[in-house]
């Protein structure tokens, strides 16, 4: 087999391990994207909740800031020209609610009755800060836009309109939260403490980050972020994005529609597929025992299927030799199209084997009379040789064939050969070796015959043959030589030398006679 062929067990096992490794790989793949795309969307919608869950609570607590201003605004009216009365109001509400970092009683003018903390030292001053000017333009329970305070705190202002109870406008009660503090929003929205690198964030309707894990980010407007565009716009859902580091982002969102706000909450893409392969390892090391148990089932299986064909092709090599038979039908084909090629080879070697057997002894035979020819009589002279079996020789050669040729043509020559041939098998034993050497040149080996019985064979064929008429031909005679391995020639080749040399004598001699080669008589 070349170096370069690889046989067939080989390549199946190569074939089954790539099918079965793709396979896998395969699986494995189809398995990580669906898992990835599971819990990309786990994540956003976890987000999303989240965020909405979140948006809930900043929604009760303005609910709450209304109600606490709302009743406080019910009080108030008749404390308007009592400025302790509200001080301790706006004391009261900074303590209770714990919502507010400053409280204010503002008349419809702008001017701050009562504040707290007193410590802001705003207390008669006229307000001219967003939020107020707001506050005193809206007559509503307001929210303001993100501002710098009158303290230079970016704040965002609450207010609540005082009505006396003719429904006449008096000025406002209000509170600030400072968003660059520690505030309500902190408490509420900070509390959730994540390790892995999650987080969110607040904007206004403005797009103005009001809450951010970052506190320098606060009061920073948001550009180009499409779930702030979404959220702002009063949607719910869920995206992925890049972040303002360039960091792509699983994030859901929420609004809170009494402020006009939105929160995102967001986590790196990088942490969630981090876990999916930590999940993905896990799952291929749980799997790995059964996927090698899978590829030894396979390889064994397609060594069972390969062995019968690869065992029939390996016989190929032995084809031309007795034993392939017998090779071929030893090989056990358990499954239908092995053993149609089984069978297939064996009818066919037997076929081979028959008319090889055919063409070998057509290649050792004379086909005009079926004697052995030169090579046939050499074949077996080999075995002889090897076997140091002793036998006679006895050359033959009909008289004045020539004549007979031109006498009465060719095609009689030819017959009165194969009358030789027959008188030759009728004058001998099965045992004995007969050959057509050359032309009219005939051969008769005769194993474990000596001198005498060798000659009076050749004696009884002559006389036959002189004997026999051949069609219109009456006489036609022979001469004929003896000799004998190892009574008269040394070895194989020299007792034919010495069975022509008595044959040529008889020829000399007058023809139609044996004669025994004179060895023998030395
Ligand atoms: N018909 C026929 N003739 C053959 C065949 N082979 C050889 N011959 C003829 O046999 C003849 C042999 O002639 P020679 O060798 O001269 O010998 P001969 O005429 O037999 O004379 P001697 O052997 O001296 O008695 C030739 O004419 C060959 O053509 C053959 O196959 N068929």
């Amino acid at each position: 087999m070349p170096p370069t062929q690889i046989d067939l067990r080989r390549l199946i096992l190569l074939l089954t391990l790539a099918v079965a490794l793709l396979l896998s790989a395969n699986g494995f793949y189809a398995s990580y994207r669906t898992q990835r795309e599971q819990l990309i969307q786990q994540t956003q919608e976890a987000n999303r909740v989240y965020a909405a869950k979140l948006g809930q609570g900043i929604e009760q607590l303005l609910d709450s800031i209304h109600l606490q201003l709302g009743y406080s605004a019910t009080l108030l009216p008749k404390w308007m020209d009592q400025p302790e009365r509200l001080q301790e109001e706006t004391e009261r509400l900074l303590r209770q609610s714990r919502i507010f970092n400053a409280i204010f009683v503002v008349r419809n003018d702008g001017l701050v009755l009562a504040g707290s903390p007193e410590s802001l030292g705003l207390l008669n001053q006229t307000l001219r800060t967003n939020g107020a000017l707001e506050a005193l333009q809206k007559h509503r329970f307001l929210i303001s836009a993100p501002y710098i305070s009158a303290r230079n705190n970016l704040v965002v202002f609450i207010s609540q309109p005082i009505l006396d109870h003719y429904g006449r406008y008096l000025g406002y009660v209000g509170g600030s939260i400072y968003l660059q503090q520690q505030n309500v929003l902190h408490r509420l929205l900070g509390e959730h403490f994540y390790q892995d690198s999650s987080y969110l964030y607040v904007v206004d309707r403005d797009r103005r980050l009001i809450y951010h894990k970052d506190p320098l980010r606060i009061g920073d407007t948001v550009v180009g972020n499409p779930a702030v565009e979404r959220v702002i716009a009063g949607e719910m859902g869920t995206l992925q994005l890049t972040n303002s580091d360039g960091i792509e982002m699983l994030a859901g969102f929420a609004p809170v529609p009494t402020a006009g706000w939105g929160i995102v909450a967001q986590r790196p893409l990088a942490v969630t597929e981090q876990e999916l392969n930590r999940l993905m390892l896990d799952n291929l090391r749980q799997a790995l025992p059964l996927l090698l148990l899978s590829l030894i089932g396979i390889w064994w299986l397609s060594q069972r299927i390969s062995r019968p064909l690869w065992q029939l092709a390996r016989s190929a090599q032995q084809w031309g030799t007795d034993e392939s038979l017998e090779q071929v039908r030893n090989i056990k084909t358990w499954y239908f199209e092995a053993n149609q090629l089984k069978r297939a080879v064996l009818s066919s070697l037997a076929l081979m084997h028959q008319r090889l057997g055919r063409l070998s002894q057509e290649s050792l035979t004379d086909p005009l009379t079926g004697l052995r020819n030169r090579r046939g009589m050499h074949q077996q002279l080999d075995s002889w040789r090897e076997h140091r079996q002793p036998f006679a020789a006895v050359a033959l050669d009909i008289d004045h064939f020539k004549r007979v040729n031109d006498q009465y043509g060719h095609e009689f020559g030819d017959r009165v050969l194969q009358n030789l041939a027959r008188l030759m098998a009728n004058g001998s034993r099965p045992s004995d070796l007969l050959c057509r050497t050359g032309g009219e040149e005939f051969l008769m080996l005769l194993p474990n015959a000596d001198l005498e019985t060798a000659r009076q064979v050749a004696e009884r064929v002559r006389c036959s043959m002189a004997e026999t008429r051949h069609g219109e031909c009456s006489a036609i005679t022979l001469s004929a030589g003896v000799a004998h391995w190892p009574e008269t020639a040394e070895d194989v080749e020299e007792v034919l030398k010495r069975a022509d040399e008595a044959l040529y004598q008889a020829k000399n001699e007058g023809r139609n006679r044996v004669v025994v080669s004179e060895a023998a008589y030395a």
